[in-house]
């Protein structure tokens, strides 16, 4: 019989603790940006780390989304499905999602152990990612 391995043996592997880092704001807020120093920082300190960025993610596991409402809840749920996922094999999941409705996003940390779900939200005035506005949404 074949003893399965779960989350505390794998985090004992990769000396690191599995999570999800969320990080939620408005286009141009500084989402990707902030994913992709994080996981830089963690990546020189040891750690494994895996991004999933809502603009990324809209051309594959969702691209038949919109932006509609409905779409935006079902895009949170099923990022927060994949992001449980990576916590739970060892990783740091750095998710980056506008992910507008704080429901959706309390589902998603519902999904994982306290403590294990950590959001961060990019205070960054409308005035502001208006005018850095890069993919023209304005
Ligand atoms: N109409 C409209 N509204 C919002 N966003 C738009 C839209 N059209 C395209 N995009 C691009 O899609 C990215 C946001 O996708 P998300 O999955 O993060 O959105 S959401 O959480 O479902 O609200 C977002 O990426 P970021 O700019 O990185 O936030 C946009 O580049
Ligand atoms: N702290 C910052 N100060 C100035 N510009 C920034 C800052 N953070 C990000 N940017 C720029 O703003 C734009 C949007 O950043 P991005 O990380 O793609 O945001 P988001 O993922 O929230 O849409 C990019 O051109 C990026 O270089």
């Amino acid at each position: 019989m074949c003893a399965p391995l779960k989350k505390p043996d794998r985090q004992k592997l990769l000396q690191q603790r599995g999570c999800v880092i969320w990080i939620t704001g408005l286009s141009g807020s500084g989402k990707s940006s902030v994913a992709c120093a994080l996981s830089q920082m963690l990546y020189q300190r040891g750690k494994l780390s895996y991004i999933l960025d809502g603009d990324n993610v809209r051309h594959g596991l969702n691209r038949d989304l919109s932006f509609k409402a409905e779409d935006r809840v079902e895009n949170i749920r099923r990022v927060g499905e994949v992001a449980k996922l990576f916590a739970d094999s060892g990783f740091i999941c750095i998710a980056c999602l506008i992910s507008p409705y704080k429901r959706d996003r309390a589902a998603c940390r519902a999904m994982l152990p306290t403590g294990d779900f950590i959001e961060v939200f990019m205070d960054v005035p409308l005035r502001v990612c208006e005018g850095r506005d890069p993919k023209g949404l304005v």
